[in-house]
């Protein structure tokens, strides 16, 4: 099972997802995110993380080529376009500057549910409202669950996210809310312990 834990801000936060186990940490640098790093906050997790896990910075409203840009300035392995704002168009232009982009969207949108579609290397399939913490139906994706490299996110915690890999069969797993005391604030135990379980699950 791969494991990413999103919204990181510190070096600490991403050694102790890595030493963990965790397969890639976020880095999410959207304006209106509680979670929204600095370029110094990047720059430190990325340095943490630099050999063991694949860093993704994550964007929701920059224009996909600016983002692609700030991912290659910055030295991030993956920039993930999220939601709503981007179309087939923003991939392309993002493959253009960078070569590793994951495609984040929700049902709610009608996306293409076939990975690669728009010439992703992942895709992740989230809450309508991402970083919200809040849950969303699974059994939305009967008989539809993509194959291949995709992950579920969405109101996912150590306490939940086994149950969730049982109903889906994702091939990665995504949490921010559920490693955290409150919005942007993470917890090194939270992060452990999803960690551990879903490497379990
Ligand atoms: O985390 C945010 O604030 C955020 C804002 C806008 C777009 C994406 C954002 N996070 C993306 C993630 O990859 C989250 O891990 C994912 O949405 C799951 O969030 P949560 O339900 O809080 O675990």
């Amino acid at each position: 099972m791969y494991v990413k834990i999103c919204g990181l801000r510190t070096a600490d936060h991403a050694q102790t997802a890595i030493e963990a186990g965790a397969h890639a940490v976020g880095v999410v640098m959207n304006r209106t995110s509680a979670r929204r790093a600095s370029d110094d906050e990047a720059r430190a997790v990325i340095e943490a993380s630099r050999g063991s896990a694949d860093t993704v910075l994550v964007v929701n409203d920059m224009p996909a080529e600016h983002a692609a840009r700030t991912a290659r300035r910055l030295g991030f392995d993956v920039l993930q376009l999220h939601g709503r704002a981007y179309g087939e168009q923003d991939f392309a232009a993002a493959l253009e500057v960078v070569p590793r982009v994951w495609r984040a969207t929700s049902l709610d949108l009608d996306p293409p549910l076939e990975v690669g579609a728009w010439g992703e290397e992942v895709l992740l399939l989230d809450a309508p409202k991402p970083g919200s913490g809040e849950r969303w139906d699974l059994s939305d994706l009967a008989d539809r669950a993509p194959d291949g490299t995709w992950m579920v996110a969405g109101g996912l915690s150590p306490a939940n996210v086994r149950e969730a890999v049982d109903a889906v069969r994702p091939w990665g797993v995504d949490v921010s809310s559920g490693v955290e005391t409150a919005p942007g604030e993470k917890s090194s135990e939270l992060i452990r312990a999803f960690v551990e379980a879903a490497l379990r699950a």
